[in-house]
């Protein structure tokens, strides 16, 4: 990955880090003395075998031995403490970012959804979990090593040069251990996901998938993302199995062989029985960070690639600078020059679209299916960016604009409603926590869903669902109407806005419309049946993504009809083929 492109990004999560900063001060003293504490052990069998059992001194014994429960007191208590730390530096560093990160999957899906943005917050997530786990403490805990790899050199060199080496060994196979888990690991991590995504689009279009009978294929399908997924945990496992086996071993055997060694230089007098004890105790010390970031490796490597991809989220999708709030804007909408292209792709969906629309107009927008009119509906609420050209609302470009406040401004049916998890009201209300019930009630009343939601039980208590539930679908896409009207918008913009509707819905919707202009707003209806663009004054035509027509609605008509005479004549005389 491009370390410059990641950079920005990058420097946001040290910022969110660094507001940690006395935290960590904290967790480095409270482990200076924990660690500090763990010579209590080898200095308490120096003691025992040196004086206790040469002096046979009972007193001494038992008077050292209260001073090491009490010291092991402090000792826990202090390892306690730096972990509650830890966990609240971890849990601040995410709440921290929870937003920001959620707002840049937000952004980044309805654009170009990406894998950073599919990942986004299971990453900062990965990133938090490291940040309390025993792997984070053991980076703590490591500048000891040498401290204590020391201390046993200091009770015999020959026992320093085994520790050392040992020492020195281990680390080489962590460091082993980081490139050959790395790709396990990963591939394990991203199969699960894969597998949790294809389960979690059959569960949701359980429905559909009943109904065609495609349950046995589908299952199917999830079957062996499942079966991918447990191959590759079941290879991370024996990779990190392996190593921490292997380390396991490796650490008991360098301290036998340490008290082997000891043993040897206690028989040649040059070393006491003492010393040969608690030197195998620091070594165990010793190598025991090593031997946990070996065996929590996934957690840090999880950590890692969260990281990076965090800062590639972030730096693709900067914080929204300040803007100068502008005026609530009039109805005045104008396309210029206006090519879109879909994200990822190469090609324009629209190519050059130029048209105005002035306040008390209706705007329809008519074309067979592929020729970009949910393509012209997204660029004009701000969803898609032009590629090139403008869309301008009252003279001001989209992006200046609050995009929350733009989202007020230009009410938008989307061709397939989605409804959210809550009741009638919020959903209206655009998910606001307290909504405001006369705002409610006027816009169903415009969407002429008002009547069709007092009868349902609960009214516009009734919970739904995402799918709508127990709605059906001209139910849903009414209230997918009332919801685009709630903030009393200049602009409304409905994309197929009546392919569910009845005669009575679609007799409502042309009411809307008339009150929208009379209030001297506009609306741009995207259509193919007639009956939607009953009201609208003005026609745009596309086809391929290029503009064929566009002006007074029935000169179009008039046109398209004499057009469409011409060829039919032109057809009979041989003309065309
Ligand atoms: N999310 C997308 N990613 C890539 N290409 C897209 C996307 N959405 C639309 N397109 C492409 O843009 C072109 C225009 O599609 P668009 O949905 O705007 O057509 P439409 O006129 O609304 O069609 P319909 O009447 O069937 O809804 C098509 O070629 C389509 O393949």
């Amino acid at each position: 990955m491009n370390q410059a492109l990641l950079q920005a990004g990058q420097e946001e999560l040290r910022a969110a880090r660094r507001e940690s900063r006395g935290l960590y001060w904290a967790v480095g003293l409270f482990s200076f003395f924990a660690n500090l504490l763990m010579l209590t052990g080898p200095l308490y069998m120096l003691q025992v075998y040196d004086r206790v059992l040469s002096g046979r001194s009972l007193e001494t014994l038992i008077a050292l031995s209260l001073l090491v429960a009490f010291l092991y007191g402090v000792m826990g208590i202090l390892d306690y403490a730096r972990g509650r730390v830890m966990a609240r530096a971890g849990a601040r560093f995410q709440a921290r970012l929870d937003r920001r990160v959620f707002d840049a999957v937000v952004h980044q899906s309805s654009r170009m959804p990406t894998q950073s943005s599919a990942s986004g917050l299971r990453d900062l997530e990965s990133v938090q979990q490291l940040m309390t786990s025993p792997v984070l403490m053991a980076a703590f805990d490591a500048p000891w090593t040498p401290v204590f790899l020391l201390g046993i050199s200091l009770f015999h060199p020959w026992l320093g040069i085994l520790a050392v080496v040992g020492g020195g060994f281990l680390v080489l196979v962590s460091i082993l251990n980081r490139f050959l888990s790395r790709q396990p690991i990963l591939k394990s991590s991203s199969a699960s996901h894969h597998a949790a995504l294809i389960g979690e689009q059959i569960r949701s279009e359980a429905e559909m998938v009943r109904a065609l009978g495609m349950q046995s294929a589908a299952n199917d399908r999830w079957q062996v993302a499942r079966d991918e997924a447990l191959l590759h945990q079941v290879a991370a496992s024996d990779t990190a199995g392996g190593f921490s086996a292997f380390t396991k071993s490796t650490r008991l055997l360098l301290q036998s062989a340490m008290l082997g060694l000891g043993a040897y230089l206690v028989l040649a007098n040059e070393l006491t029985p003492g010393a040969m004890i608690a030197g195998s105790i620091l070594l165990g010390r010793a190598l025991a960070p090593i031997e946990l970031a070996i065996g929590q490796w996934a957690v840090a490597q999880r950590a890692l690639k969260g990281w990076e991809s965090l800062s590639q989220l972030l730096s693709d999708v900067p914080p929204e600078g300040q803007r100068t709030e502008l005026p609530a804007p009039k109805a005045k909408l104008e396309a210029q020059q206006l090519t879109v292209v879909a994200p990822g792709e190469s090609q324009a969906a629209l190519r050059m679209i130029s048209f105005e629309l002035k306040p008390g107009q209706a705007l329809g927008v008519i074309g067979p299916s592929g020729s970009g009119k949910s393509t012209l509906a997204r660029a004009l609420t701000g969803v898609w960016r032009p590629a090139g050209g403008r869309v301008r609302l009252d003279g001001a470009t989209l992006d200046q604009y609050d995009p929350d406040k733009l989202g007020q401004y230009i009410g938008y049916l989307p061709q397939r409603v989605q409804l959210f998890e809550g009741t009638i009201a919020q959903n209206i209300a655009r998910l606001a926590a307290q909504p405001d019930p006369k705002k409610v009630v006027a816009a169903a009343k415009m969407a002429a869903a008002h009547d069709m939601i007092v009868k349902l039980p609960e009214g516009y208590d009734t919970i739904v669902s995402a799918n709508g539930g127990r709605l059906s679908g001209g139910q849903v896409q009414r209230i997918g109407l009332a919801r685009a009207m709630y903030s009393n918008p200049v602009i409304l913009v409905l994309d197929e806005p009546n392919s569910n509707l009845d005669n009575d819905g679609s007799n409502a919707l042309n009411e809307a419309i008339r009150t929208m202009k009379q209030a001297g707003n506009a609306v741009l209806i995207m259509a193919h049946r007639p009956a939607a663009i009953k009201e609208c004054d003005l026609l745009l035509v596309l086809d391929g993504g290029a503009r064929t027509a566009f002006g007074p609605r029935d000169e179009v008509l008039r046109d398209a009809v004499a057009n469409h005479k011409q060829i039919q004549q032109t057809k009979g005389q041989g003309g065309v083929q």
